[in-house]
C-alpha cells in the first residue's frame, strides 16, 4: 500500500513487452501519467529490447525479483501463465499489482490466494476494464440482484489464431465466408476454449455474477475490421445493452486498442485525486 507522498510519483514496473506493455511505457514516457517507469522485463529479449528502444526514458530490463524490490506497482500485461508465476509474489512483498491477463482469475483457488494475500499485505489487486465498456454499470447493477450476462465477442480469424479451441477442433480460420457462430458456453469455457481472446468475459465474470453464470459467445467474421464486444446485462436495475467496436493494436490483432487505453486510465486514475466512476 502506497504512503501519501508516494502517490506523487507513482514507481510502475512492468511485465510483458507486447502491445499492451509498449502502449503503457510510451505513455509514462509523453508523460501521461504522474508516474515513473522503473523497470520492464518479458521473456523475450527481442520485445524488451524493442521497447526500449522506443523510449526517450529508458527504465531498466530486470529480472521479475529486481522488478518487483524497484516498484511500487507491478503490471502484469503478458499472458495468465505470468499471472500464476509472478502474482503472488508481487502482494507478498507488499506491492500493488495490475492484472491486464484477467481469464487467470477465472482459477477460484488463485484468485482467493491473490485476494487473500492482498489483504494480508495490504497490497491491492487493479483490474482495468480493458476491451470493453460496462463495468461500472455492471457493478452498480450487482449491488442488487442480475439475472442475466451475456458477451458476444465478434473478431477477424486473424483476432482468434492460435486459440486452443480452433486448434483441438481443427477448424480451418480461413475457410469462412460469412459471420458464424463458432462458441457458446459460459466465461469459465470460454476462457479455457480463448484464453488470450475474452479476457473480457473474466473481467466481466468478477464484477458480476461469476464464471459460471456468466455466458459467452464467440463469432467469426472474415468482414470484421475491429474487434467486437456487445454486452448485455438484466437484473434489479433493469437492463443495459453496450456495443463496443474496438480498433485491433497493429502489432497484436487479438488485443484492442482499447485495452491498453483502459490500464493506462487507471494507472492516471490511481495517482490523481479526483475519482470519476463507478
Ligand atoms: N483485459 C483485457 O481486456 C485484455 C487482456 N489482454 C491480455 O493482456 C495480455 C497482454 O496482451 P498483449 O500485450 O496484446 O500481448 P502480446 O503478446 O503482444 O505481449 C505479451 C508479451 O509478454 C510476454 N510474455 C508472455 N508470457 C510471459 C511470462 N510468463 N513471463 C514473461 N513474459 C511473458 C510475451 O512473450 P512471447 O511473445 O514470448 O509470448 C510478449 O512479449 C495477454 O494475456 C492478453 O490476452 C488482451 C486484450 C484485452
Ligand atoms: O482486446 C480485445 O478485444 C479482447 C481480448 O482480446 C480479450 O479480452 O482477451
Amino acid at each position: 500500500m502506497l504512503s501519501e507522498t508516494e502517490y506523487i510519483m507513482l514507481k510502475i514496473g512492468i511485465i510483458g513487452c507486447g502491445s499492451i506493455g509498449t502502449e503503457i511505457c510510451k505513455a509514462i514516457d509523453a508523460k501521461l501519467i504522474n508516474a515513473q517507469l522503473v523497470a520492464v522485463y518479458d521473456r523475450s529479449e527481442e520485445h524488451g529490447g524493442k521497447l526500449l528502444g522506443a523510449l526517450s526514458n529508458m527504465p531498466r530490463l530486470l529480472s521479475v525479483d529486481d522488478l518487483i524490490s524497484e516498484s511500487d506497482i507491478v503490471v502484469e500485461c503478458a499472458s495468465a501463465a505470468a499471472v500464476r508465476e509472478y502474482g503472488l509474489e508481487v502482494l507478498e512483498r507488499g506491492k500493488d499489482l495490475m492484472i491486464l491477463s484477467v481469464g487467470a482469475l477465472t482459477d477460484p483457488e488463485l484468485l482467493e490466494k491473490l485476494v487473500k494475500t492482498a489483504a494480508t499485505h495490504h497490497s491491492r489487486i487493479y483490474i482495468p476494464s480493458g476491451a470493453i465498456a460496462g463495468i461500472d454499470g455492471l457493478r452498480s447493477a450487482s449491488i442488487a440482484s442480475i439475472d442475466k450476462v451475456m458477451l458476444t465477442t465478434t473478431k477477424n480469424p486473424a483476432g482468434l489464431k492460435g486459440a486452443p479451441y480452433i486448434i483441438n477442433n481443427n477448424i480451418d480460420l480461413g475457410s469462412f465466408r460469412e459471420k458464424t457462430l463458432l462458441f457458446e458456453g459460459n466465461a469459465e469455457e470460454a476462457i479455457a476454449a480463448f484464453p488470450a481472446n475474452v479476457n473480457v468475459a473474466a473481467s466481466l465474470s468478477l464484477a458480476g455474477i461469476g464464471a459460471k453464470e456468466t455466458q459467452v459467445r464467440v463469432f467469426v467474421d472474415p468482414g470484421a475490421v475491429r474487434n467486437i464486444h456487445e454486452i448485455t446485462v438484466e437484473g434489479a436495475f433493469g437492463k443495459f445493452t453496450c456495443r463496443i467496436e474496438n480498433v485491433p493494436s497493429p502489432g497484436n490483432p487479438r488485443t484492442s486498442f482499447l485495452a491498453a487505453l483502459s490500464a493506462i486510465a487507471t494507472l492516471k486514475k490511481i495517482t490523481e485525486p479526483l475519482q470519476i466512476g463507478t
